[in-house]
């Protein structure tokens, strides 16, 4: 498998606070990751730091073939990358029609506004619908529809099911399923791993600002005591 995102040996600061101390990971061209780990180890930071918002970062990050390390932020986007942070960045003035609209394409082979709207129905019934009017998981559909229509060939996700009610977490589930079966590679941050057994091929293990193992989805049923424990859930 071609690998698209290669982290070796990243640090990250903010400010004076060293919060990645040598991030190591591979994500293959087509694969969806999870990255597990409790409150605090550096997960969100981790995306940030790909995506170029945390710029106080050393060590080798590579997407597609390109040393990211020189691309300015406005530019990473260009670059086929797109994240969903957890606070979603729904503009509330707007309709659902106008948010989707909002992003720039970055490059062709995204999904038209047909497509999108085939794929989450509910918020076609909902396009003249203000940011505000919406619920938590239709904001979310949101969040992740408006990245699609871009182009990106890849989607950060940081814990898309937080404080949603599980219909709408096994919507969103079966959502992130056929964007993969489309070619779509993602790397999510997720508490829940119901979910994420249920879409990833590949786990991170994350504490301490350091991946600590990796593992496929095959080896989720015997790694379960070990994790319950590491993440105290
Ligand atoms: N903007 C910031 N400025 C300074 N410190 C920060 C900032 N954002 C996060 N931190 C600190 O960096 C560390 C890692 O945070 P991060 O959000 O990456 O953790 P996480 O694993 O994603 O956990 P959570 O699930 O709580 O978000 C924490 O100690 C946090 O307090």
């Amino acid at each position: 498998m071609t690998t698209l995102l290669e982290l070796q040996g990243l640090n990250a600061w903010y400010g004076e606070s060293h919060i990645l101390h040598g991030v190591d990971m591979r994500v293959g061209e087509g694969e969806t990751i999870t990255i597990l780990g409790r409150n605090g180890v550096g997960k969100t930071t981790t995306l940030r730091t790909i995506t170029g918002i945390v710029r106080a970062r050393k060590g080798k990050l590579i997407f597609a073939g390109e040393d990211m390390m020189q691309v300015p932020l406005h530019k990473t986007a260009r670059r086929g990358i797109g994240f969903v942070p957890e606070e979603r960045g729904i503009f509330s003035t707007l309709t659902v029609s106008e948010n989707l609209l909002l992003p720039p394409i970055v490059a062709s082979g995204g999904l038209t506004v047909d497509q999108i709207y085939e794929l989450f129905p509910n918020l076609y019934e909902r396009r003249n619908s203000a940011g505000t009017k919406l619920s938590g998981g239709e904001q979310q559909m949101l969040a992740i529809a408006r990245i699609l229509r871009t182009g990106v060939r890849m989607l950060l996700l940081d814990e898309p099911t937080e404080g949603l009610a599980p219909v709408i977490v096994q919507r969103i589930g079966e959502v992130l399923k056929q964007l993969k079966e489309r070619g779509m590679t993602i790397l999510l941050v997720e508490q829940n791993f119901r979910f994420a057994s249920r879409i990833a091929d590949r786990f991170y293990l994350m504490d301490h600002g350091q991946m600590v193992s990796e593992f496929p989805v095959g080896e989720l049923p015997q790694r379960m005591d070990t994790l319950h424990k590491v993440l105290g859930v």
